[in-house]
C-alpha cells in the first residue's frame, strides 16, 4: 500500500492507494458514519468494517443526475435528524459525481463535518476525490454550486476496479492524460507504453497511474487550494470546452469523453493563438486514441445544441469580462495560463464541431 500525505491550507489529507485496503478505516473512523455510497456498490465491503460504529447509509443511483441540489438538501435533513455532529464522518463511496455531492454536503453542514472519501471510479481516483473541489449543476451550468472543502482521508482501494467498465476506466483516463499534457512529461511517455497493460488490467500499471495522478493533482492543489492563483486553473484544461459539451447534449457524454474531446479543441486553440507547438495536437490525438477516447464530436454519433454550446462557454468560471483564463499548454508537459477573447474561444469551438 502506497501513503502520500499532504497539508493542504490547514487540513492534513492522507491518500492510501493499493489492493484491498479498505481495512485502513477503521482507524480513521468512530463516531457515527453517513455512507453515502453509489448504487452499484456493495456496501458489505464498508459495513463489515464499519460494523461497531454506528452507521446510516443514503444510496444515489450513480451518474451526472445526481449532482442536483435536492440531494444535498436530502443528504443534510437527515445527518440533522440523526443528530450528527462536526467530529462524526460522511463516508463518500462511489464515482466523481458521488464524491461532488458528499464534498458538498460535509462543507456546509454544521459548517464542515469529517468527510472521507472512497473513490470507485478511475476518474475518481485521479481526480475527483483529491483536492476539495465538489459541486453539483445548476440547470445548464455544471458545477455551478459548491465549495473548496479537503476530505482528511482518501482510500484508493483498486479492489472496486475490478467491476468497473472498461468504457468507465478509459473516462478516467481522460484527466490522467490532461496531466500528462500539460504538466508530466514523465506520465506522457509512460501512458504511451502501458496502453496495452493497462487493457489487460494490470494493476502494477493502474496503480502506477492512480499515484502519478494523486502526486501531480496535490502539487498543484497546495499551492492554490482556492484556485486563486492561476495555478489550480490547469486542472481545467480541456473543461471550458468539456463542460459545454456536456451541458449541450444534456449529460448524456460522460465528463471524461466531453473532457477528451476538449483538450483537442483547445489544443487546436493554443495552435491558432501561437502559444502551443504545432505537434501538441497530434500528441493530444495520438495519446486520446491509445486510450480508446473520443477526439471529435462526429465520433460522439449525438447531436450537439450548438447554442447551448457556445452559450454554456460564456459561462465558464474562469470568464473574466470579454475575455477567459485558459491553460494551454506550451511544450508537451508545461502549460501557461492565456487570457483569451471570448468571442476567439467561439470560433474555434465551431471550427472544432465541423
Ligand atoms: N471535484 C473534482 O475535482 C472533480 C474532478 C473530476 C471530475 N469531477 C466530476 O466527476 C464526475 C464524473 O465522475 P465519474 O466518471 O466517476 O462518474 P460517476 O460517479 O457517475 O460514475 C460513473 C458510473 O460508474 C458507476 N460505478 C461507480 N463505481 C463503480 C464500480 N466500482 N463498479 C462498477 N460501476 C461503478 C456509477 O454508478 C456510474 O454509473 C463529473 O460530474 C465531474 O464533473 C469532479
Ligand atoms: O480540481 C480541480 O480544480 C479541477 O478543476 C478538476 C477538474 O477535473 C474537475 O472536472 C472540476 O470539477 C472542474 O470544475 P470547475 O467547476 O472548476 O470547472
Ligand atoms: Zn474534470
Amino acid at each position: 500500500m502506497r501513503c502520500i500525505e499532504e497539508d493542504i491550507c490547514c487540513n492534513r489529507t492522507k491518500i492510501f492507494i493499493g489492493r484491498n485496503i479498505i481495512e485502513v478505516l477503521r482507524e480513521y473512523i468512530d463516531g457515527k458514519a453517513l455512507i453515502l455510497r453509489q448504487r452499484v456498490i456493495d456496501p458489505n465491503r464498508i459495513v463489515n468494517i464499519l460494523r461497531d460504529r454506528n452507521i446510516y447509509e443514503v444510496v444515489l443511483d450513480g451518474g451526472e443526475r445526481d449532482k442536483d441540489i435536492s440531494n444535498v438538501m436530502n443528504i443534510v435533513r437527515i445527518l440533522y435528524e440523526k443528530g450528527f455532529q462536526r467530529r462524526d464522518h460522511i463516508v463518500a463511496v462511489g464515482g466523481g459525481t458521488l464524491t461532488d455531492v458528499a464534498g458538498f454536503v460535509a462543507s456546509i453542514y454544521l459548517r464542515g463535518i469529517n468527510l472521507v472519501n472512497i473513490p470507485t471510479t478511475l476518474l475518481g481516483m485521479v481526480d475527483a476525490a483529491i483536492g476539495g473541489k465538489n459541486g453539483v449543476n445548476l440547470g445548464d451550468m455544471k458545477n455551478a454550486l459548491g465549495t473548496f472543502y479537503q476530505p482528511s482521508i482518501i482510500v484508493s482501494d483498486l479492489e472496486f476496479l475490478d467491476t468497473l467498465p472498461d468504457e468507465e476506466m478509459v473516462n478516467g483516463m481522460a484527466e490522467v492524460i490532461k496531466y500528462a499534457v500539460v504538466m508530466d512529461r514523465e506520465l506522457y511517455t509512460f501512458l504511451k507504453k502501458s496502453y496495452d497493460r493497462f487493457f489487460n488490467r494490470d494493476y502494477d500499471v493502474i496503480e502506477d497511474i492512480v499515484y502519478r495522478s494523486a502526486i501531480d493533482k496535490l502539487s498543484i492543489v497546495k499551492q492554490d487550494p482556492y484556485e486563486l492563483k492561476g495555478i489550480r486553473s490547469v486542472l481545467n484544461f480541456g473543461h471550458t470546452i468539456g463542460h459545454a459539451i456536456e451541458v449541450s447534449t444534456k449529460f448524456s457524454i460522460s465528463h471524461g469523453k466531453a473532457v477528451a474531446i476538449g483538450m483537442v479543441c483547445e489544443s487546436m486553440l493554443g495552435i491558432e493563438l501561437g502559444v502551443s507547438p504545432k505537434d501538441i495536437l497530434e500528441e493530444v490525438i495520438h495519446m486520446l486514441k491509445l486510450y480508446r477516447l473520443p477526439t471529435n464530436v462526429k465520433e460522439l454519433g449525438i447531436d450537439i445544441d450548438r447554442d447551448l454550446a457556445l452559450y454554456a462557454v460564456t459561462r465558464d468560471k474562469k470568464s473574466r469580462g470579454a475575455e477567459i483564463l485558459m491553460p494551454l499548454p506550451v511544450e508537451l508537459g508545461k502549460w501557461d495560463l492565456f487570457r483569451v477573447d471570448i468571442e476567439f474561444v467561439k470560433s474555434v469551438f465551431i471550427k472544432c464541431l465541423g
